[in-house]
């Protein structure tokens, strides 16, 4: 065991602290991760603040995770000591059911989530908000060259949680997409679906943040507070990627789908939507949700991001500035995705 320094949600209502938590010995299939930046997810924070269920207190969260390889176990022959590497919002799974056969991780049944999962030794995973993490060199992608380190980690969950629905609806040249929230998964949606061709309008609360939107590859940007928006639009797009972390009039954006199109949840709003069975039946289209992604996906998306010279906006803060960045998150003031200098932790 080494003893290991971490930021840590002391319950569901205060602010974090600094702390210490132990990291496992590293085993013989096992990478020790010197963390250089830890990106800040809103699930970090649902999370935390026990928006999603109870939690075992106190919790270091964070899975949007990049760092340099310090120490391989004696199987390792993935990763190297030097390496630059990122762990995202899984750290395990059993590697031989269908889902991980098929390199969906995330639907394995024994899958071990980065943060407030049970791990094999019977010890919840303490995520990011830390200095280092032991994980299964399986579970470490390579960071390729071309990609620095603090705009790679929000890659890690923002970038693969909206990288998955994309492939998986068929994103290509031509197709029209439209990204609801420009937050930190909302504009890696807009930058990666802009990459593979499609033709992207922003869907946001206001017109405040515009610019940015036209500046990442949207060619349109509207505003859901205005009504004109969808009766412009309607019936426009093949598919819609709602990325809002709050409840949402989904009738309204289902409005919005061309027939047979798709709206694809990632947000992850504690309330139920409400689903009026003909908002669907009268184009056939389809209502779905997207869970992050699995290890060859992530690998794929990396590689994809290096190769177009895509990265997280980010504004880098010191550990200590974590308690006022999640405010900001919630109060959507960020552009786009605060990260943690793990340095200063
Ligand atoms: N499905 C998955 O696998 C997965 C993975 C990661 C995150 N998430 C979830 O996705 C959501 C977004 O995460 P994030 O880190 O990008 O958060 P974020 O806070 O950075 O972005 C959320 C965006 O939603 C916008 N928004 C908030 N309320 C709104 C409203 N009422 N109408 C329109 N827009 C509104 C905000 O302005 C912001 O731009 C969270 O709920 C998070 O838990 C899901
Ligand atoms: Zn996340």
């Amino acid at each position: 065991m080494r003893t290991v320094k971490a930021w840590a949600a002391p319950s569901a209502t205060e602010p974090l602290t600094a702390t210490t938590i132990e990291r496992r010995d590293v085993g013989p299939n096992d990478v020790l991760i010197e963390i250089a930046y830890a990106g800040i997810c809103h699930s970090d924070i649902h999370t935390a603040r026990g928006e999603w269920g109870d939690v075992p207190y106190p919790l270091v969260v964070g899975h949007e995770i990049a760092g340099v390889v310090a120490e391989v176990g004696s199987e390792v022959t993935k990763h190297a000591v030097g390496d630059r590497v990122g762990v995202g919002c899984l750290v395990n799974s059993c590697g031989v059911c269908d889902a991980c056969r098929a390199g969906n991780e995330q639907y394995c049944p024994d899958a071990i989530g980065t943060y407030n999962a049970t791990d094999r030794d019977g010890t919840i995973t303490q995520g990011g908000y830390s200095t280092h993490v032991v994980v299964d060199a399986d579970f470490a992608l390579k960071i390729p060259e071309g990609i620095e380190l603090d705009v790679a980690a929000p890659l890690l969950c923002a970038g693969i949680t909206t990288w998955t629905p994309l492939r998986r609806w068929g994103v290509r040249e031509g197709s029209k997409v439209a990204v609801v929230g420009l937050g930190g998964l909302g504009h890696m949606g807009v930058q990666l679906a802009v990459a593979l061709g499609a033709e992207v309008t922003v869907l946001s609360q206001s017109l405040k943040k515009q610019e940015d939107g036209l500046a990442l590859g949207a060619t349109d940007y509207r505003a859901t507070s205005d009504d004109e928006t969808f009766t412009d639009l309607r019936g426009k797009f093949d598919l819609i990627l709602n990325t809002v972390s709050a409840d949402l009039p989904i009738k309204k954006y289902l409005s919005l789908l061309a027939p047979e199109g798709t709206l694809v949840n990632v947000g992850a709003p504690a309330e139920p939507f409400e689903v009026p069975a003909f908002a669907l039946i009268g184009g056939s289209k389809a209502l779905a949700g997207s869970n992050i992604g699995g290890i060859p996906g992530t690998q794929e998306m990396l590689d994809f991001c290096a190769e177009k010279g895509i990265g997280a906006k980010i504004e880098v803060i010191p550990a200590d500035k974590v308690n006022e960045a999640w405010d900001r998150v919630v109060a959507s003031d960020v552009r786009y995705r605060f990260v943690i200098d793990a340095a200063t932790i």
